[in-house]
């Protein structure tokens, strides 16, 4: 479980919220309303009040770094700084998920031919081969078309229940919102708010 008690970063306050194994919680909002920072947040990367606890560890208590190995922020634009994308990997012999529609010969790519899209798909690949518990996803779908959307709409709603994952989707697409949500919530002023008609 992951609760926020409290939180206040940015224009945000008083964020409270628990977050349960296997949920997928989409977060929406204005552009500018505090999406990505309330994940950076989450996550530790930027600094906030009010206190955030996994399974009863406060992120307080262990280092950034062991913090954001359990709670993985996916961010809209992902960041590289090897030459090849393997280099990215723990287990660079992986195959690639089929859903993600990658040549087994993925991991020798240099990055610097790598697409945006291409981009956006390794790296929830790379989040998801390193075994978080929570995965912060910043509208993880942005840079792909319609059918690759939905392909890994659906690869990551798989994974969410099948590793029991806690999920926070940041989306702006009311459709992907109806497909991927548990529960959707809004940015609304300073305040989360339950959106209506969310199942
Ligand atoms: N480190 C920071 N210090 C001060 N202000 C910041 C910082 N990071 C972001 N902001 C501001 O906080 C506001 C919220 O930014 P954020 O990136 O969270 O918006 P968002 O809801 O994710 O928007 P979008 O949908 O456009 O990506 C923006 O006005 C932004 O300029």
């Amino acid at each position: 479980m992951l609760r926020l008690n409290k939180v206040a970063v940015g224009a945000l306050k008083d964020i409270s919220l628990s977050l349960r194994g296997g949920e997928c919680v989409c977060l929406s909002g204005p552009s500018g309303s505090g999406k990505s920072r309330l994940l950076r947040a989450i996550a530790d990367l930027d600094p906030h009040q009010g206190d955030v606890e996994l399974d009863q560890t406060a992120q307080g208590r262990v280092s950034g770094h062991a913090w954001r190995q359990q709670v993985m922020m996916v961010p809209a634009e992902s960041q590289w700084w090897c030459e090849t994308v393997g280099e990215h990997f723990h287990s660079p012999s992986e195959e690639p998920p089929d859903a993600l529609r990658f040549s087994p010969d993925v991991m020798t790519w240099s990055v610097s031919r790598l697409s945006s899209g291409e981009k956006q798909r390794l790296a929830l690949w790379r989040a998801l081969a390193r075994n978080p518990r929570v995965l912060l996803l910043d509208e993880p779908t942005a840079n792909l078309d319609d059918q690759m959307t939905r392909q890994v709409e659906a690869w990551l709603v798989d994974q969410i229940r099948r590793r029991h994952l806690i999920a926070l989707w940041v989306a702006h697409d009311q459709g992907q919102i109806e497909r991927v949500s548990d529960r959707h919530l809004g940015i609304r002023g300073s305040a989360l708010e339950r959106i209506d008609g969310s199942h």
